[in-house]
Formats: structure tokens, C-alpha cells, sequence
């Protein structure tokens, strides 16, 4: 089911700036890519041990500038976890009571993987990724 976290991700006001901060952390930074599907750009700060993904809002509709503008400075926005198959997870997570978002479908998110999201509500207030 869920493998392993994949990534950690932080909305920020300014992907720019953001990344400079952990740049001079000493933190490896990957150049930024633009996801319009998503409505997002987003960069990874690579650890050793996991990722975290730095996400922007780009566009009227994205989530993340309905979440900034609740949490203006930024905030922890989403856990990803790998996993094996993504149709057999979704409906083990359905089967469990937990509500996907969008039309259930998944869509193609950062380094072409595809990707669902479940809702913070049905998870301990954690809006959750499963990427396969
Ligand atoms: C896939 C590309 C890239 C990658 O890794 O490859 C990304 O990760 S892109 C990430 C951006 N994409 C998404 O976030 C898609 C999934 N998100 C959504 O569908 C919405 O943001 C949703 C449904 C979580 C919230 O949208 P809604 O319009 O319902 O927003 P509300 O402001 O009305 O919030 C409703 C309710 O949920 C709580 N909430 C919202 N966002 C979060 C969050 N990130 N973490 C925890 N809780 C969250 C919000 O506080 C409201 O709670 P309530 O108790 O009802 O007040
Ligand atoms: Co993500």
C-alpha cells in the first residue's frame, strides 16, 4: 500500500526567495518546474533521506493560493507517499472511507509521475499524495 514517504511539501509565497533561504542552508535545490495543470511551480530540496517540494501558486484557481491565503508566511501543505498501484490504492483508500479529490482520476505531476491526492479531512487533517 503506502511504501515509503516520497516527499514533503511546503507552500511558500515566493519560490524564489524560498529557495535561496535553504540554498544558503546548503540545501541541493533543483531548478523549477512549471506544472499549469497543477497550478503550481515547484523546485525539491533533496536530503538524504527524503524530498521536500516547494510549491508557488501560479493562476487564479490554485490550491495552493487558497492555503496561502489562509497561512499568508507558508506552511506544510501535503505528505507523498510512493506506491505500487495506484488503482488498486485508490480503491483500498475509497474501501477505507477516505475521499479522493478531483474526478478521481489521476493526473501527471512533477518528474511525469501520475498522481491522486485524498482529502485532509479523511486523514487526520493531512492532505495526502499517492504517486506511482
Ligand atoms: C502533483 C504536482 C505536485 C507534485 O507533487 O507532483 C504537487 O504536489 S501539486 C500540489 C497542489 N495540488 C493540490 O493541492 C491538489 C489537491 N488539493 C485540493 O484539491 C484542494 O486544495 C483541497 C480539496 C484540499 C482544498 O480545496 P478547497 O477548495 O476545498 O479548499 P478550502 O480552503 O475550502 O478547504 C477545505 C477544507 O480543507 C482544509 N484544507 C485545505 N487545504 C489543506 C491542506 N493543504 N492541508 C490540510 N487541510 C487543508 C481547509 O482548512 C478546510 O478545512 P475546514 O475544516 O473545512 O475549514
Ligand atoms: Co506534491
Amino acid at each position: 500500500m503506502l511504501k515509503r514517504v516520497n516527499h514533503i511539501a511546503i507552500a511558500v509565497p515566493d519560490l524564489g526567495e524560498a529557495s535561496e533561504v535553504y540554498r544558503a542552508l546548503g540545501v541541493p535545490i533543483s531548478e523549477p518546474q512549471v506544472l499549469p495543470e497543477h497550478g503550481v511551480r515547484v523546485c525539491f530540496l533533496e536530503f538524504a533521506n527524503v524530498k521536500l517540494e516547494l510549491l508557488e501558486a501560479i493562476g487564479d484557481g490554485s490550491p495552493i493560493a487558497k492555503f496561502l491565503g489562509r497561512n499568508p508566511a507558508g506552511g506544510v501543505h501535503h505528505i507523498c507517499y510512493d506506491v505500487d498501484d495506484l488503482v488498486h490504492v485508490a480503491a483500498t483508500v475509497k474501501n477505507a472511507g477516505v475521499r479522493l479529490l478531483g474526478n478521481e482520476q489521476p493526473k501527471i505531476g512533477a518528474h511525469g509521475h501520475p498522481v491522486l491526492f485524498a482529502h485532509p479531512s479523511d486523514l487526520s487533517g493531512v492532505l495526502t499524495e499517492l504517486r506511482a
